[in-house]
Order: structure tokens, then sequence, then C-alpha cells
């Protein structure tokens, strides 16, 4: 079949053509803003770049590309990582490469090779340069680094297996809304008691998965960033040495990588800046450049708080972990440590809009229902959520659309 006549194949949309005018309009100003560096302009610009994508798309092929394209793409992806193609196109300053040499680290075979590679071209992860030669794009050589890399391990080993059997878990659980953080889908798709346990008897994935969130990290904007939490009044000013309040600790706080970037971005912070974690991951936080800059420690956030009247309790991508019953329980737990008036919790989470959320928030609730049986929040169910423990919130700042707020709570 000829190039035309497979365009063809797929029947064409009827679309409304002043629809389409207006959208290109749009994307010109659009373009105009971003040439001008105006704040947001880069958002709205994709915004009206898939307007535009949806206003042309006709359903069939809208269709096509959830069914068929996308997952292919990520089993392509998790191909390419056994296969280490990123690495390999990335050798000798990305010069395009033949399939052979590509198959050449895992004596794989070219064809099959060739395979996985078409599919990342045609679905623009990387550039065809020839017949069965291929070259970085700005996607691949992205993923030279293994941050949002790893990112593809993850989801494809942890995540994917766990919304798999997601429509059977709720069949079975009579289509309620999962709550149960230790029979939820991820221990009925994995077989296992524990999600943690399950990542702490596959390391490699452990390890995929903590690089992962770095990378989702360095990819937004961080609350100590000018123009989101003002840190200078809300934790600076008023700072006291005596005990433990010069802390500010960050509760599962991974690698440490918020407490470097704290200690980097936060020069007048006087105090110490202690990381709370389960022993494994502090045992890959040791191994971390920043790892002499922060105080690494060993505890479980289900037990009372150790440090007493700390300035702050940060904590990332934490609570959404947890069912609210579990969450009360982690709560309470800074709660008592907390001294009135002076310490604060600093949740940084997303907190969904009520209507028209970004597909940031809502995509990442999904996940959350397959991974912990838990959800993301809005802000009505994080008031609620605090207030059930005696905690008040007493300001949410954010940035961007997408993107994590910073809720500061207090006693
Ligand atoms: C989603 S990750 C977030 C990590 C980090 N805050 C970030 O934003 O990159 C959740 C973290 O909670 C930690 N964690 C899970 N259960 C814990 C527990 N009982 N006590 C302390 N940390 C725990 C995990 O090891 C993991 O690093």
């Amino acid at each position: 079949m000829s190039g035309t006549a497979a365009a063809t194949a797929i029947p064409s949309k009827t679309y409304d053509a002043d629809a389409v005018k207006q959208i290109l309009k749009d994307i010109s100003t659009g373009g105009q803003r971003l040439e001008q560096n105006e704040p947001g302009s880069h958002e709205t610009l994709l915004e009206q770049a898939r307007r535009l994508v949806v206003a042309l798309e006709s359903p069939v092929e809208s269709i096509y590309g959830l069914l068929i394209a996308e997952p292919s793409r990520l089993f392509a992806g998790r191909m390419a990582l056994d296969l280490k193609l990123f690495d390999t196109l990335a050798a000798d300053n990305g010069r395009p490469k033949s399939v052979a040499e590509l198959a050449a680290p895992r004596a794989a075979s070219p064809k099959l090779v060739n395979r996985v590679l078409r599919h990342l071209a045609a679905t623009k992860m990387l550039h065809q340069t020839g017949d069965e030669e291929y070259a970085q794009n700005e996607i691949s050589r992205f993923l030279e680094k293994p941050k949002l890399r790893e990112g593809i391990r993850y989801v494809f080993d942890a995540v994917e297996p766990s919304l798999n059997k997601l429509p059977e878990y709720l069949s079975r659980t009579h289509y309620q809304n999962p709550g149960n953080a230790n029979d939820g889908p991820f221990q009925y798709a994995h077989k296992t008691q524990n999600y943690w346990t399950w990542l702490e008897q596959h390391p490699r994935v452990l390890q995929a998965f903590q690089d992962y969130l770095a990378g989702v990290r360095e990819d937004r904007p961080n609350f100590m960033d000018p123009g989101f939490y003002p840190v200078k009044e809300r934790l600076v000013e008023g700072l006291r040495h005596d005990g433990d309040a010069a802390v500010f600790v960050d509760v599962g706080g991974g690698e440490g990588h918020a407490l470097a970037e704290f200690n980097e971005k936060v020069p007048t912070w006087t105090g110490r800046l202690v990381l709370q974690e389960q022993e494994p991951v502090v045992q890959i936080a040791k191994m971390q450049p920043h790892a002499s800059l922060i105080e690494l420690t060993v505890h479980d956030f289900f037990r009372p708080q150790p440090l007493k009247g700390a300035r702050a309790y940060y904590m990332r991508y934490i609570l959404h972990d947890w069912p609210d019953e579990e969450c009360r329980t982690i709560l309470r737990h800074l709660r008592d440590a907390m001294e009135p008036g002076y310490s604060k919790i600093l949740i940084h989470e997303c907190v969904v809009a009520d209507r028209d959320a970004p597909w940031q928030h809502t995509a990442l609730d999904i996940y959350m229902m397959a991974l912990f049986a838990t959800q993301e929040r809005t802000e009505r169910e994080w008031r609620e959520l605090l207030s059930s423990v005696g905690l008040t919130i007493t300001g949410i700042w954010s940035k961007g659309t997408g993107n994590l707020s910073l809720i500061e709570a207090m006693v």
C-alpha cells in the first residue's frame, strides 16, 4: 500500500474549520508571547497545540493512539533500557548508528532491535537517519541521564502490572473507592504484603523509583524558588536555636535532594537539615554527593517523632501514598512533636481543582489508586484531613498549572 493510500485508510474527521482557524490564531499570538518570554506562555501554547490536535484528529485517530501507539511506546522505551539503546545512541558524540551497532551491546537480534527502534522513531523518541540507521533527538538525548529514564523502568515494572489488574480488583471489591493500605490493588497484582517491602525485594526498581522521583523534582518549580513559598518570612525569620528548634526535617525525604537544594538556595538558613527515611533509602542517600551537607537518619514515620519543636516538618509526596487513616497517624506524631505557634508542617503535594483539574493531577490520582489504594486530594479534602487531627492550614502556595502546591499547617 502506498503512503498516501495508508494515510487515507483512516476516515478523516469532518472538523469545525472555524474552530481550527481560531486555534491557529491563538497559537500565533501564543508563539509571540513565548518569544517574549512571558511567564506561563509555554504552558498556554502547549495547551493550545493540544487543542489543535484534538480539533483535527478523528475519533479513530485518537483511539488508535490510545490503543496501539502509547502502550507500544512504553514497551519500546522499556526495551530500550534493557538493550542500552539510549547509551549506545549517545556514544561517539551521538553520531548516527546502524542497527547492527545498536544491537551489539546485548548481542541482540538486529531485526528485533530494528522493530523497537522504528517504533521509537515513529513516536518521536529518536530520529531515523537512514535505512536501519538511527540517531538521538531531543528526547533520547535527555534520556541519556538516568533520572526520568528510570521512570520508564519503574512505571513499566511496578505501576503497569497494578493498573492492568485494577479492573479485576475493583470488580472484586464491588467498585468501591479503594482505601485499604494493606490489601489494595498493588498487593493484589504483585501478590505481596506491602509496596515498600516489594520495592526492597526489587532493588533495581527501588533505585529506579528514587531516580525517577529525583527527575520529577528537577523538572518542577521547587517551593524555595522565587515567587513560590516565602521561605525567608515564614521559616528563616524568627528561627530559634534552642533544642531542635532550628531543624528543617524532610520526613520520608528520599535521597535528600530537597534538603540539598534548600541548603543551596536558602543561604540565610542557619539551622540543621535532617533527612528521615527507611534504612535502605538512607543507604542510597549516603552515596549522594550532598550526603555530607545533611544529617541522614533512619526513622519510621508511623512511630513518635524524635525531633521535638522543629521549625519545619516537610513532606513531599508522602501523604498521597497513604489513605486517610494512615495519614492521621503520621500527622498525629508530627502534631505531638510540634511547638504550637512556632513549628510548621509543610506538605508539598497536588491540590486538585474541583473543576477542570489538570491531567498531571488526575493521572497521578489514578496511579495512586493503583499503587497505594489512595488518592490526590482537593483543597476541601486537605482541610478536612488536617483539621481532623487538630491542625490548621495557615496558607497554600502554588506556582504554575499541574504542579505541586505547598500547604503550611500549624497547631
Ligand atoms: C513517594 S516517595 C517521596 C520521597 C521524597 N519525599 C521525594 O519527594 O522525592 C515516599 C518516601 O517515603 C518513604 N517511606 C515510606 N514509608 C516510610 C516510613 N514508614 N517511614 C519513613 N519513610 C517512609 C519511602 O522510602 C519513600 O522514599
